[in-house]
């Protein structure tokens, strides 16, 4: 993947997105406005706009049980699962295969009415590194989706509005030893997902259409797939 002419910039937004993750976990106060609560699930928002167009920052906070980061950031990464759990997405495309963990996606996405339809054209890199908060545990896992511009697909030319979007999904995984040395089960696992997405909708939008839209879809969305990774998971050996 080195080779690769987008690895630098894979490489730095990588790590950007990990530490900007890992540092919102300990900043739940201050700017970011709590907008939805499901269970373990907490979702914050912050109101910003760029040229008039709501680009609000997204951060979910949620504790799964049962799974590890790596089965998680494996189910979100891995096209052949994305259709099954992502219900706004019309079709996903690999236009390259950058690396095992490196790939280059086309994704169209359903119309969302009153708004023209988006599509959205982004690497999306998966990598572990060691939690250096406990470096003889489970690693940290992460899944960084971010858009790019390849001439060969040049924005808005079709029928589609080209999003931006930068996503981070980041897996602490936790693992409860069991009693006098047993097998850990999937009993013992927890699983703390960290959320992060910035979406720029591309052209213009309402904001109070596209405020009400991020509001009922992106909790849909995190439960759905998580609920859909709990489900694919359960009666499989522990992926750690
Ligand atoms: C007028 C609406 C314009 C923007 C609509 C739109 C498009 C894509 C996306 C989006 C794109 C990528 C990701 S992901 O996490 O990288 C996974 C890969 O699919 C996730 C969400 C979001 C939204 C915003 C609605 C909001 C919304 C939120 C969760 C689901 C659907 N729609």
């Amino acid at each position: 993947a080195s080779a690769h002419h987008l690895w630098p910039e894979i490489d730095r937004v990588t790590m950007e997105q990990m530490h900007y993750a890992r540092m919102s976990v300990e900043d739940s106060g201050g700017v970011w406005q709590l907008f939805a609560e499901e269970g373990e699930m907490k979702m914050y928002r912050r109101e910003e706009e760029v040229g008039g167009m709501v680009i609000d920052p997204l951060r979910a906070c949620h504790v799964v049980k049962g799974v590890t980061g790596h089965e998680v950031c494996e189910y979100f990464f891995n096209p052949q699962y994305r259709l099954e759990w992502e219900a706004t997405v019309e079709t996903t495309t690999v236009l390259e295969k950058i690396a095992d963990d490196i790939l280059l996606f086309l994704q169209v996405h359903k119309r969302i009415w009153p708004a023209s339809q988006r599509d959205a054209v982004f690497w999306s890199h998966m990598r572990h590194v060691p939690d250096d908060k406990d470096q003889d545990g489970p690693p940290i896992w992460v899944v960084v989706n971010n858009s790019v511009d390849i001439p060969d697909l040049p924005a808005n030319t079709g029928k589609c509005v080209r999003l931006l979007l930068t996503v981070c999904l980041m897996c602490q995984t936790f693992i409860d030893p069991p009693k006098d040395g047993a097998k850990v089960t999937r009993n013992d696992l927890t699983c703390k997902i960290t959320y992060c997405s910035v979406v720029n909708p591309g052209g213009w939008a309402p904001p109070a259409v596209l405020r009400a839209v991020y509001k009922r879809e992106y909790p849909k969305f995190l439960k759905r797939f998580t609920n859909y990774v709990i489900d694919q998971c359960q009666d499989k050996p522990i992926l750690f």
